[in-house]
């Protein structure tokens, strides 16, 4: 059915492709749909596979799109960005291109808190490299970081990792497939926000590489730059303490002894105004800083930070009608302004704070509010409990609150988003 469908969207008249070509290209279409989610009808074992030697043919078209950059684009971009590298990001810089163009597969750790130039150092690397038609994959822990970098993925998602990870797994790459040919083809792996990612994961990538390359070395001998800043947040791991994180992260790992590290200082977003400001969150994140408690709060801070009126709210009889007015002014009149919402924003360290502004917020709005409930009857299990609802009544499951799960009330207005 389905080749005669095609024969007539296609219109092709049956002397000219025999159905058991068409059957070969319609396998192939699908293949190719299939390794954009980098899956292949091998995966499915019912399903027939396409001609070897075609499916080799469509691997190997697939990786010369891998290379097929735009070479005069990728310099000129390179060009620019290489022109202006401070000399800490050049160190690292020419140590990578190096270790690439030697082939000396070693790993680096890129240490730079925000705005010392980790991604332009990164896409300096990148540009240079896709110039030469050499295959680089940029990737990050999160999907946000991921998106900052040119052809950037998710790690796990790239490199197949599975999501718990233990100290022998291997990422779901089978020899052979297109993946596992994209990979052994690259020269450089860039992994952006690496201490959020539990070392598991890394391992798990080395393993898979010593394996795919037949080589003992680290990352079976491929160049790896790993960036991020230890300072921001280590690896989560659910119900666990200090230690756990600590112990979960990539300076705990058996690859940490091979890694070369590098330290980028140099803040390249700030304006001289604001360095005093960056300076102290960074004796915060060192543990140095000035200690100053004040009687309003009792945040650590710093004598010069309480002095500087632009950085502090005073207003502290009600701070969050404090923190509202100095960040949503003029809210009445701008709030269905999606520039104006998108330009601002209150962070918050816990979901309850956040729920508090939100309500805040929702009642500075005008219109009237409009509450909608989640469904709130228990679904009776196969236990034999005479009653299940005196278990769980439903006023302590609407009570609950968890992340990834809407609140038992959504209250809204007509244009609050
Ligand atoms: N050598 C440089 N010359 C000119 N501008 C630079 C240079 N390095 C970085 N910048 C600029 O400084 C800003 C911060 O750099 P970048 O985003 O690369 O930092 P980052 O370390 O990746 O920060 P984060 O960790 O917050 O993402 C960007 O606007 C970037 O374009």
């Amino acid at each position: 059915d389905i080749l005669h469908t095609l024969r007539r969207k296609f219109d092709f008249p049956s002397y000219q492709v025999g159905d058991a070509e068409l059957e070969q290209y319609t396998l192939l279409e699908i293949e190719k749909l299939l390794l954009q989610s980098d899956k292949s009808l091998a995966d499915y074992s019912d399903m027939p596979t396409p001609d070897k030697e075609l499916l080799k043919a469509l691997r190997n078209s697939l990786l010369q799109e891998e290379k097929r950059y735009n070479v005069p684009k990728e310099l000129a971009d390179h060009n620019s960005l290489f022109a202006t590298l401070n000399k800490e990001q050049r160190e690292v810089y020419d140590a990578v291109i190096e270790s690439v163009i030697e082939k000396k597969g070693k790993l680096f750790f890129v240490y730079g808190p925000g705005g010392t130039g980790k991604t332009f150092l990164y896409k300096t690397i990148i540009s240079r490299l896709r110039s030469e038609k050499k295959i680089v994959l940029p990737v990050a822990s999160s999907g946000i970081a991921a998106l900052l970098l040119p052809g950037g993925r998710t790690a796990h998602s790239r490199f197949k990792i599975p999501l718990n990870a233990l100290d022998d797994t291997m990422c779901n790459i089978n020899k052979g497939t297109f993946v596992a040919e994209l990979i052994i083809q690259t020269e450089l792996i860039i992994w952006d926000e690496a201490p959020m990612t539990h070392r598991h994961a890394f391992e798990a990538l080395d393993r898979t590489l010593r394996d795919l390359m037949s080589s003992e070395r680290p990352f079976g001998g491929k160049t790896v730059v790993l960036g991020g800043d230890f300072r921001q947040i280590l690896p989560v791991i659910p119900q666990g303490s200090r230690q756990d994180s600590i112990m979960a992260a990539i300076n705990r790992s058996y690859l940490w002894s091979s890694c070369h590290v590098y330290e980028l200082k140099q803040n390249m977003r700030l304006n001289p105004d604001e360095k005093q400001f960056a300076k102290w969150l960074l004796d915060v994140g060192d543990g140095v800083a000035e200690e100053v408690k004040t009687s309003e709060n009792e945040i650590l801070t710093s004598q010069e930070i309480l002095m500087d009126e632009r950085l502090l709210l005073r207003n502290t009889k009600h701070p969050i009608a404090a923190i509202v007015a100095e960040c949503y002014e003029d809210l009445q009149t701008s709030y269905t302004k999606q520039e104006y919402l998108t330009e601002r924003a209150i962070l918050t360290p816990k979901n309850d704070a956040v729920d508090e502004v939100n309500q805040f917020l929702l009642d500075q709005i005008p219109g009237e509010v409009k509450e909608y409930y989640s469904s709130d009857s228990v679904a009776i299990g196969d236990s034999n409990m005479e009653d299940e609802n005196g278990i769980y009544p439903p006023e302590y499951l609407n009570s609950l609150k968890f992340s990834g799960l809407p609140n038992h009330v959504l209250s809204l207005k007509v244009g609050a988003p």
